[in-house]
């Protein structure tokens, strides 16, 4: 499903309007009745006492047409103005008319209003601002939207909730905080980042005549992953079904290369979730003197010993080991519990040049990617040779940092900009993980998953993401689908741990992997 910003959403209305010819209040009238429909299903049946509250741009028109269908169910309603009326422009003046005809209740709100007697309503529609919002709430806007978020009522917001900033996601002082969402066309990128998604509460996107070929005729190319996305978008129709004419070795061979004495966990469960994931093959190399102790703990995973002086650590262990190793594999992955070592930025471009397979690399080798950034003069690692098969990359916000040399606050606030830009200036597919993992192609595509939950902030769910990437990668998926059904299935894992355990946070790692 595409997700939109505000640029865009304008370009498209105006396209749809303009070249279709569909007019615009027709639009407004398709917006406010799937709102009215979304709203009352939230009252929960008839004759509930419904507030409106109304801003004066197109977001308020839309809001007055709700109340016209909400009355026509059988509700009571009444509209709150939060500027003159006798101000209001276009579609948004039509309403107001169209409104005073019927004689539905309003009153002019101002910043010396007394409060709204809140117990009055079963509901609030929050139709104070949608994506023409700039900045904080102002004035009676902002006293609106206290008010609101005080009376305990459930907020049904049109479009987006009221002070969220509808292109990152970000919250402005105050910012309604709504039970649902109802958005129009398309889903807005405010909506699927945080903290915005949690604002927002359940997001409905309704249909309002907009037809999707105006987004694709706007080049749109961010959407969120679902079922239908998968086939449609990503080109991965009937993504499980094999030939039955088939054996180990038609699903690929994965390398892991993972894990050291003090966080041999890492490989394991890397090495594991690569298994899973449905793959033909695993080895998992390994340092060759702690190698004797996972003897018999993984029996379907072949194990390489290499040599380690005795260290457990992957120190001394040659690159030139592991490019040799990684011949005729079909994807390596590279990091989990691999630890930091002298010169090992160096290490990592040796292995980046030296082996022509598929590369994820995940946890300390991004670590090792930041040092070439942070190498002053060498232009970091974009300037290393291009490789001929697919890198992807899984940091979390903190790695992202490092890799881009900001803060993970600078990070966190606009996550499908600084993916979508990082993957296109270092051609790599990146797989920015944390709630609403987003993933970027070197294209500029971008996908944002939504599935997951909090309980999977926990040690060693991004060592089994990173082995189920792989091992998708080595059953012949392009860099995007196997980074982006990799994100997927790995939250949707997580989604099913989660729901059938008795306390969500309870769930660790190797749950995932059991889930696959
Ligand atoms: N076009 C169409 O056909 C369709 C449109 N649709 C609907 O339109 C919505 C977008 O409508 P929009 O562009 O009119 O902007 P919208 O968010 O209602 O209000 C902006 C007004 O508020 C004001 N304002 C801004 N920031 C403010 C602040 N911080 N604090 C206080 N005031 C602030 C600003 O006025 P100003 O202050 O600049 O005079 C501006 O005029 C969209 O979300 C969807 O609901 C859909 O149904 C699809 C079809
Ligand atoms: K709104």
């Amino acid at each position: 499903m595409y997700v939109v910003n505000s640029r865009e959403m304008r370009a498209i209305d105006h396209y749809t309007i303009e070249q279709i010819g569909i007019p615009a209040l027709v639009l407004m009238e398709n917006a406010g009745r799937a709102v009215a429909e979304e709203a009352a299903k939230l009252a929960g049946g008839d004759s509930r006492r419904f507030a409106i509250l109304v801003g004066k741009g197109n977001n308020g028109g839309d809001g007055i047409v709700a109340a016209r269908h909400l009355m026509e169910f059988g509700n009571e309603v009444k509209l709150i103005y939060a500027t003159d009326p006798a101000t209001f422009e276009h579609e948004a003046a039509i309403q107001r008319d169209i409104a005073r005809k019927l004689n539905i209740p309003y009153e002019n709100y101002s910043e010396g209003s007394p409060p709204i007697p809140w117990r009055d309503y079963d509901v609030i529609v929050d139709a104070l601002l949608g994506t023409g919002s700039r900045g904080a709430p102002r004035a009676a806007y902002a006293k609106l939207i206290d008010e609101a978020n005080g009376s305990g009522l459930p907020i049904c917001s049109l479009d987006i909730p009221s002070g969220l900033d509808p292109d990152n996601g970000g919250v402005h002082a105050p910012c309604i905080r709504a039970s649902c969402t109802v958005a129009l066309a398309f889903s807005k990128r405010g909506l699927e980042q945080q903290p915005g998604a949690d604002y927002a509460g359940r997001v409905i996107v309704r249909a309002i005549g907009i037809p999707k070929a105006a987004a694709e005729q706007q080049g749109v190319h961010t959407f969120r992953i679902e079922e239908p996305l998968l086939s449609d978008t990503l080109g991965l129709r009937n993504y499980e079904q094999r030939s039955s004419d088939t054996n180990k070795g038609s699903f690929g061979h994965v390398l892991v290369a993972a894990g050291s004495l003090a966080m041999s966990g890492a490989g394991l469960l890397c090495a594991k979730a690569a298994l899973r994931a449905g793959c033909g093959l695993v080895t998992w190399a390994l340092p060759e003197s702690w190698l004797p102790s996972i003897v018999g703990q993984l029996p379907e995973i072949m194990l390489r010993g290499m040599s380690d002086q005795g260290l457990g650590d992957w120190s001394r262990i040659t690159p030139q080991a592991l490019i040799e190793l990684s011949e005729k594999k079909a994807a390596l992955v590279f990091g989990p519990g691999v630890g930091r070592f002298t010169d090992d930025t160096a290490w990592l471009r040796e292995l980046w040049e030296g082996t022509s397979c598929p590369l994820v690399l995940d946890a300390d080798a991004l670590n090792m990617l930041s040092g070439s950034s942070s190498d002053s003069g060498s232009g970091g690692f974009k300037a290393w040779p291009k490789r001929s098969s697919p890198v992807i990359l899984t940091p979390h916000p903190g790695e992202m940092a490092r890799l881009c040399g900001k803060s993970v606050k600078d990070i966190q606030m606009d996550r499908i900009a600084t993916a979508r830009t990082f993957a296109e200036e270092h051609g790599v597919t990146l797989v920015l993980k944390g709630a609403h993992t987003v993933i970027a192609s070197p294209a500029g595509d971008v996908f944002i998953n939504p599935t997951g939950n909090a309980g999977m902030a926990t040690g060693g769910t991004g060592d089994v993401l990173a082995g189920i990437t792989a091992s998708l990668l080595a059953q012949g998926k392009t860099a995007i689908q196997a980074a982006a059904l990799g994100a997927y299935l790995h939250g949707a894992a997580g989604d099913r741990v989660a729901d059938s355990r008795a306390y969500k946070a309870s769930l660790i790692a190797s749950d995932i992997i059991e889930q696959l």
